[in-house]
């Protein structure tokens, strides 16, 4: 597995050894040994999750606050997002910066988005299949996040207001200042 740092500390890309002949692929979507061997983070996943979104599906910028936040390695099954994290550890010296990355179903990437980051993704195709790891269980009630158009963060998801498809809960997501002032 190749890993390759960001420069937001503590978030990876990996790519998988993937094995091709007649019948198709193989790979190691996840293998903790050489995940800790080659991150020198020592994880424990305890839930795994899927979701299925059309073209144009914006998912977040979500994160769990306090002792429910959680590490993520995520990655598309089918399909293509353009994924983002943004740092929001106020000691990192990236604090409010983002990480944007294609994940498609071809390349098989994965990115590794760590406790403190807010995350989120938008549907490049329809039928886009998201699966992802997480080190801590849901909470809903340390549900939090950040309006995906933040004007501070300045994401460019490359695509305008009217071809997004955002849940309603999403739209009423704070400010990246408003979030900022509050802690
Ligand atoms: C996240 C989650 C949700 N749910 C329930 C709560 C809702 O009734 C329903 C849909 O949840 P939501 O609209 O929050 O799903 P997404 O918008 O895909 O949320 C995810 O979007 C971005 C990409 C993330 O990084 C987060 O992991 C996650 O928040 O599933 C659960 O039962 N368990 C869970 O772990």
């Amino acid at each position: 597995m190749l890993v390759e740092k960001v420069f937001l500390e503590g978030c990876f890309v990996l790519t998988p050894k993937v094995f091709e002949d007649e019948r198709g692929c193989f790979f190691e979507s996840f293998n903790k040994a050489i995940f800790e061997k080659q991150t020198g983070i020592n994880t424990n996943f305890v839930q795994d999750n899927q979701s299925i979104s059309s073209k144009g599906v914006l998912r977040g910028l979500h994160f769990q606050t306090g002792d429910f936040a959680q590490s993520k390695l995520v990655r598309v099954i089918k399909g293509s997002v353009l994924d983002v994290c943004v740092d929001l550890r106020k000691t990192s010296p990236t604090f409010g910066q983002h990480f944007s990355i294609v994940l498609d179903e071809t390349k098989h990437k994965q990115l590794y988005v760590p406790r403190g980051f807010a995350h989120g993704f938008l549907a490049l195709e329809n039928d886009t299949i998201f699966s992802y790891k997480c080190d801590n269980f849901y909470n809903k009630n340390a549900e939090s996040g950040i309006l995906f158009n933040d004007e501070i963060l300045n994401i460019n998801w490359g695509l305008s207001r009217e071809n997004l498809i955002v849940s309603e809960k999403d739209m009423e997501l704070p400010t990246f200042k408003s979030l900022v002032d509050e802690y």
